[in-house]
């Protein structure tokens, strides 16, 4: 006997509606990463993001987000042996990233290694703490070696072999380029992995940990925070912005006018605006001098210039702040990186934040699963035969 459909939602109401977007919504515990987004504050693991730019590396910085304190000179050492020894790929993801096609997205050709790197991964099936520590070195390490091998293949270039004396940043310079970085590019690319390694509950890092929460394996969770993160309201922006600025120099457009027009139509502008800060993004302080002294120091401040202009015109217009991802644009294209693959190098270095956050799920878990505000026809709706409609 149907029942009468009811004409009120009531009924079907579930729960009332968190914010849009989850805004302010606190969703877990977590002892990573700490931010003040209306101080401008942002430290890992109670360290001060400024005090790492200046002192650390990203071996140093990656172990304090896994293990939680800043480690000794022993166990520095110990550390980056583990993870340049990791510094081989297999030779299954070699073939798959030698036989798709050279203009693939480099973000999509990531998002499928990694995927593929777990099938091969030789602790594939154990999630237990020890092998997590196992599977995270081997993807912080091979991650970048995706990256910059992807990009040799497709330029028709040598695969450059690993060289294990380097350090992290160093060794995705060298296979990318095939030559040794000089010191200020190598130290201006590790302070900027520093700076992206991690930032709390960010769309990617909560996509990980819903993952993980499912008792899913570390290279899911992986796979799909690379996913979350090649959107451009998240890491994507960072590409976004390399083309604003190359679309207002080929146009012999004005910067300012040219982002006028763009608020005037109600576009967004790639590299402004963040959900957590309300002032300037303390990573934004860092990109912004190596930008401008990066550019000093070769003889072409173009981008640079640019970039500074539409900032104050945006923070003016719009009172929005630079994130992240503005002045690492004109940052990593001053060091002579293709622009597609902006957001894969934000992956470089993020996995150390993701891996350490999938592993913090794993060690306190409990299902990540909320509820809808249901707002589709009331509960019963009637099923209609198919000859009825
Ligand atoms: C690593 C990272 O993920 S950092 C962020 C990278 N993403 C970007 O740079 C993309 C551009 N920025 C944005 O889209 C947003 O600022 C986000 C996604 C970062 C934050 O989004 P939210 O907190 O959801 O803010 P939301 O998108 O609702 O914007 C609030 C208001 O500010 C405006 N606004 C926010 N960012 C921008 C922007 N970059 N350009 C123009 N207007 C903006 C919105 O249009 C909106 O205005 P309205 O209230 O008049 O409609
Ligand atoms: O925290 C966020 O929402 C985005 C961000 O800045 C990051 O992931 O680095």
């Amino acid at each position: 006997m149907p029942t009468e459909p009811t004409d009120t939602k009531a009924e079907t109401k579930t729960e009332k509606s968190a914010p849009r977007g989850l805004e302010g919504i606190v969703a877990t515990t977590s002892s990573i990463c700490w931010i003040d987004g209306d101080a401008g504050v942002l430290s890992y693991r109670g360290i001060d993001i400024h005090e790492l730019a200046a002192h650390s590396t990203f071996e140093e910085t990656t172990f304090l987000l896994w293990f939680g304190h800043l480690p000794t000179e022993v166990e520095l050492k110990d550390f980056r042996q583990k993870l340049a020894d990791a510094r081989a790929l297999d030779w299954r993801v070699v073939e798959f990233l030698k036989q798709i096609p050279p203009r693939s997205n480099p973000m999509e050709v990531l998002r499928t290694a990694v995927s593929l790197m777990g099938i091969s991964d030789p602790d594939d099936s154990d999630s237990s703490h020890a092998a997590n520590i196992r599977k995270s070195f081997r993807l912080t390490s091979q991650i970048a070696m995706v990256v910059a091998t992807f990009d040799r293949l497709r330029r028709k270039l040598p695969i450059v072999e690993p060289d294990r004396s380097l350090s992290h940043a160093g060794n995705f310079l060298w296979m990318l380029t095939g030559e040794k970085p000089i010191h200020e590019a190598e130290r201006a690319f590790d302070v900027a992995l520093i700076l992206h390694a991690d930032h709390e509950l960010n769309a990617s890092t909560f996509a990980a940990r819903v993952i993980a929460a499912t008792l899913s394996d570390v290279h899911s969770a992986i796979t799909g925070a690379i996913g979350a993160l090649k959107g451009p309201l998240h890491g994507g922006a960072n590409e976004a912005v390399a083309k604003l600025l190359t679309e207002i120099e080929a146009g012999h457009a004005d910067p300012v006018e040219h982002v006028r027009g763009m608020l005037a139509r109600k576009e967004k502008v790639s590299g402004f605006g963040h959900r957590v800060y309300k002032t300037e993004d303390p990573r934004a302080t860092h990109l912004r001098r190596m930008s401008k002294d990066l550019s000093t120091a070769a003889g072409n401040t173009k981008w640079y210039d640019m970039s500074e202009a539409i900032e104050q015109f945006v923070r003016g217009e719009k009172k929005l702040n630079a994130n992240v991802d503005f002045y690492s644009a004109s940052t990593y294209t001053t060091l002579g990186i293709p622009t597609d693959l902006f957001t894969p190098i934000f992956a470089v270095s993020r996995i150390s934040g993701w891996a350490a956050h999938v592993m913090e799920q794993h060690e306190n878990n409990r299902l990540i699963r909320p509820r809808a505000d249901y707002t589709g026809p009331a509960y019963p709706a009637p099923y209609i035969p198919v000859q009825d409609r």
